[in-house]
């Protein structure tokens, strides 16, 4: 394969793993990476273990997106919060994350600069950009999307890939359908670990059946040492929560957050997620979406996984048996290696859609052998 050049949105916790990861795989160059403050853009190549360096402690994963308006046309007091928070001096909180005021986030890289409005950066150099990985908050369901208005409206075209978890999402990508194949764009959606490499296992699972009547998804994240660094994530799990919604876990102020973990002893139990396996399975024709099912075990007082994370998918072979296969991670593998490994291995396999001229909006199962 040749070079492939490749961007990140997003420098959090997810982002910046992603440009770690991409050190270790073939044929990537990472050339651009954003977060909500500055942007970072070098054709030769970023230099990640500065940029790495740079951010460590001082990420920035705050509730604010673009400031995009509420369903009420308000905006939320967490985003009115964070947009005048970013005090100018050094200060380290009690629970030992650095903030490093004017420089939180990617500025604190010497490759990056201060910008007003920093994904428009690069769509501006979009030309020279094989592949966008969209490792975004997913506070409001329309973000991602609403980026990727942005990148239509800008004449990209390349490979947009994000690894968002909610169902809904996918249709309003599924809208921009006919606009991303006139624009040329390969959109994959769903491809970090669930959605993502779990439903991809699930399709390949599928192969031995012709029909498939169950795919049960039940997860095991340990997140002890990479809980500063994932509080995006654990603010988004929370809001799978029966008591709260992505609203209502938006506003929430990271005091009430810890409060949450302390009730539940620090490891929080999810069932029937709202995770986007199901209409991604469906849409490559593997099941229903209903007969999809994703829960599992959050535990952020431990790095050792509380589950083995499994997939189940239950069928029927053409000879009459029912049987279930069964694919399980090692526990020793984090969320961030099975959320950046496969989103950089899904990024690689839409560039060589992109490049063979088919666009359009792709998930994780559709990539994977036909059903
Ligand atoms: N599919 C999976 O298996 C899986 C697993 C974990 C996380 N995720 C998803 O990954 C996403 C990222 O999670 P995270 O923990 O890295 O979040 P985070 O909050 O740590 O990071 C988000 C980043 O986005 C940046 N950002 C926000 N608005 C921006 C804007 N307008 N312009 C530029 N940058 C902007 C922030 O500055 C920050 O750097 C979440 O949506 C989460 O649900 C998916």
């Amino acid at each position: 394969m040749d070079e492939v050049t490749f961007a990140v949105l997003g420098t959090g916790g997810i982002g910046r793993r992603a440009l770690e990861v991409s050190q270790h795989k073939d044929h990537l160059t990472p050339v651009a990476a954003c977060d909500r403050h500055g942007t970072a853009i070098d054709f030769d190549g970023l230099d990640v273990d500065e940029l790495l360096a740079a951010t460590e402690g001082n990420i920035d994963n705050e509730v604010a997106t673009d400031g995009g308006e509420r369903t009420d046309g308000s905006r939320s007091s967490s985003e009115l919060r964070s947009d005048g928070g970013s005090g100018a001096t050094t200060t380290e909180s009690g629970d030992g994350v650095k903030q490093h005021g004017e420089d939180r986030g990617v500025v604190a890289s010497e490759q990056a600069r201060a910008s007003d409005d920093p994904i428009q950066d690069v769509i501006d150099h979009g030309d020279g950009i094989d592949a966008v990985l969209l490792a975004l908050p997913n506070y409001e369901h329309d973000f991602i999307p609403r980026v990727a208005d942005r990148f239509l409206e800008g004449g990209y075209s390349g490979v947009l890939i994000d690894v968002l978890k909610r169902s809904r999402v996918i249709d309003m990508l599924d809208e921009r359908s006919e606009a991303f194949e006139d624009a040329g764009i390969t959109f994959i959606c769903g491809a970090g670990a669930t959605p993502g490499l779990l439903t991809g296992a699930a399709a390949l699972a599928a192969q031995s059946f012709v029909e498939v009547t169950d795919v049960d998804i039940w997860w095991g994240v340990g997140l002890k040492s990479g809980y500063e660094d994932n509080r995006g994530t654990v603010r988004e799990d929370i809001a799978h929560l029966p008591e709260y919604d992505i609203e209502t876990a938006r506003d929430l102020s990271d005091a009430e957050i810890e409060a949450i973990i302390d009730e539940h002893d620090g490891v929080i139990e999810f069932e029937d997620m709202e995770h986007a396996d199901d209409v991604l399975l469906e849409r490559a024709g593997v099941c229903d979406a209903e007969d999809v099912t994703v829960g599992g075990i959050l535990d952020v007082q431990s790095d050792e996984k509380p589950t083995t994370t499994t997939v189940r998918v239950t069928g029927r072979t053409f000879d009459g048996e029912t049987a279930t296969n069964t694919f399980q991670l090692g526990d020793e593998t984090s969320m961030e290696a099975n959320v950046n490994g496969p989103a950089l291995g899904y990024l690689k396999a839409g560039v060589r859609r992109n490049r063979a001229g088919e666009y359009g909006v792709f998930g994780p199962a559709e990539l994977m052998p036909g059903f």
